[in-house]
Formats: C-alpha cells, sequence, structure tokens
C-alpha cells in the first residue's frame, strides 16, 4: 500500500557538509516529489576533506526513531546507507525487513573513510543482503561483500552475478536484485543489474567529467527507493536513477565548494522565479 505522497524512509549517517548521507538521500527524495522520513543511524565530522569523527548514536534510541516512523507513516520503501555498527544491521533487518528495501552498503567513503569496518560487512552479509529488495554496492564493495580480494580482476558483471547468487543461496524468494554500479569520468559508466539466475544487463549512460562527486551513491540509491516507492518497474527505475544522478553531477560539475572533492548537486535542475 502506498500514500500521495509515497514515503520513502532513508536509515543513514549524517554528513556535516551536506554532500552525502542523508543530506543526500532527503534532497533526492524530495526531487522524486515523495516525502522522506529519516532515521539517523550514525552522526559524522565530515566535508569535502574527509571523515574526522563518527558517533553511533545508542541503539534504542535508533529503535525510537524507527517505531516513530512506522507507527504513524505508511512507508512505501526504504533505502539504508550507512549504518555504522553490526547491531544496526542487524536491527534494520529485523525492524524494517519487512519492507521494500534498497540497500547501499556503505563500507567506504569516496575520501577512503572506512565508514563500516569487518564486522558491519559481516552484519551486512549474514542479515541484511539477504532480505533485501535490492543492493547497491560499488565494485570495492561488492567484491568486499564477496570476501573476494578488490584487485582479483573479477569483471563487475560477474561479481554482480556472484553477490546475487550469494544473497539468494542464503535467502528466500529468490534474493535480491544487485546492481553493481560503475562511476568513472571518461567514455561510458556502465551499472551492472543481477537477478539470480539470470544474464546481468549493463546499464550504460555517458559518464561526466568531474571531481564533485562526493554524495553520488547515496544519490543514486535514493533515487532508486524513490521511484520504486512509486511502482516504477527494476529495470526502467535503474536507469532513471542514474540520469537523476547524472543530471546532478552536470549541475555541480563546475563548484568550487571546500578543499576536497566537492559536493554533487543537491539543488533543483531549474528554480522557482522571483
Ligand atoms: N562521473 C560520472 N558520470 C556519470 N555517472 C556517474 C559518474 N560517477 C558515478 N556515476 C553514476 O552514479 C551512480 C552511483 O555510482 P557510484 O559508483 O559513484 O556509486 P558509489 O561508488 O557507491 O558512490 P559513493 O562513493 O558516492 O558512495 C551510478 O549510476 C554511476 O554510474
Ligand atoms: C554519512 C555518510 N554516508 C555515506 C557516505 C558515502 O558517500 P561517499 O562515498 O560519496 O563518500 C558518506 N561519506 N557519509
Amino acid at each position: 500500500m502506498s500514500t500521495d505522497p509515497p514515503v520513502v524512509l532513508a536509515v543513514a549517517g549524517t554528513d556535516s557538509g551536506g554532500a552525502a548521507g542523508l543530506a543526500a538521500d532527503l534532497a533526492t527524495i524530495a526531487a522524486h516529489r515523495a516525502h522522506g522520513a529519516c532515521v539517523v543511524t550514525a552522526i559524522t565530522a565530515q566535508d569535502t576533506t574527509g571523515v574526522h569523527a563518527v558517533h553511533v548514536p545508542p541503539l534504542d534510541m535508533i529503535d525510537e526513531q524507527i517505531a516513530a516512523v512506522l507507527d504513524d507513516l505508511t512507508v512505501a520503501s526504504v533505502k539504508t546507507g550507512m549504518l555504522g555498527s553490526p547491531e544496526v544491521v542487524r536491527l534494520v533487518a529485523e525492524r524494517l525487513g519487512h519492507l521494500r528495501l534498497v540497500v547501499d552498503p556503505v563500507l567506504i567513503a569516496t575520501s577512503g573513510a572506512v565508514l563500516g569496518d569487518e564486522s558491519v560487512r559481516a552484519a551486512y552479509v549474514d542479515h541484511l543482503l539477504p532480505i533485501a529488495t535490492v543492493v547497491t554496492p560499488n565494485v570495492e564493495e561488492a567484491a568486499a561483500l564477496l570476501g573476494v580480494d578488490g584487485a582479483c580482476g573479477f569483471p563487475p558483471e560477474e561479481l554482480a552475478a556472484r553477490l546475487a547468487a550469494q544473497c539468494g543461496g542464503a535467502g528466500s524468494a529468490g534474493g535480491p536484485a544487485v546492481v553493481v554500479t560503475g562511476g568513472g569520468t571518461t567514455g561510458t559508466c556502465t551499472d551492472w543489474l543481477a537477478l539470480l539466475g539470470q544474464t546481468p544487463v549493463a546499464l550504460s549512460h555517458p559518464a561526466l567529467a568531474t571531481e564533485n562527486d562526493h554524495g553520488t551513491g547515496c544519490t543514486y540509491s535514493a533515487a532508486l527507493a524513490s521511484l520504486l516507492a512509486q511502482g516504477i518497474e527494476l529495470e526502467t527505475a535503474c536507469r532513471c536513477a542514474a540520469a537523476y544522478t547524472s543530471q546532478q553531477l552536470a549541475l555541480s560539475r563546475r563548484w568550487e565548494l571546500g578543499r576536497g572533492r566537492g559536493p554533487i548537486a543537491h539543488v533543483a535542475a531549474s528554480h522557482p522565479s522571483h
């Protein structure tokens, strides 16, 4: 069941610099004309140069936030980002596993900071991925979730197919769809969509040359959750989420914000006239 507008719940961390995490999620959900609810799973002191400190709130406070949202709102889909601890991953699986779940398995930030350690990785594999609707790792995250060396040379489509098989094997109803995202600033970007037992599908679009890409993965997965909440079919939703992400990357291409890797734009593509 869905409401008008549909409610999309973002379960993620904050980025004080406003590029990634909940800042990206809520702006993206609003841009898709959905209503964004949020559960804060981590607070980061972060800017364009890196992640300087992380605080994970007490588990019962995270549980209270989830309970408040579920008690009052009809949630059409959930997007998870940085979860921060294995206990939070398990809690999310327990409380939200019955809903349409887009899991962005955030492990490492663009800046290289570790946002999910080995215990978080293991909790994703054991508890959250098998019950997800869609999982959206980048190549490094897909390799980590499979427990293979990132430099092992598996092509991304094989990572996608193997991860779909790993998650599906452990779970019910065929397991999640897996989208291994493929950023890149030259030529073509290809994301690979894999479903258990099917040949992975290549979803390609032109790459944009930009250094302002902090928050790109969060934007993509929040767009995907919003589109699925509106009843859009999976492959079309993946293509539209990538198109939205590209549009926002194009908007911030020439920005000079901060001293490090700048943000993907969260401003509207067109603005109201005064
Ligand atoms: N420079 C780019 N030009 C066009 N599309 C891009 C570019 N970089 C990433 N994308 C697209 O953005 C989406 C998110 O992919 P990406 O691989 O950047 O996620 P990610 O690595 O998880 O991001 P993040 O590190 O921000 O979490 C995908 O659809 C990808 O193809
Ligand atoms: C709170 C939070 N969530 C997610 C990311 C990942 O985004 P990116 O890979 O663009 O740094 C981040 N840096 N911070």
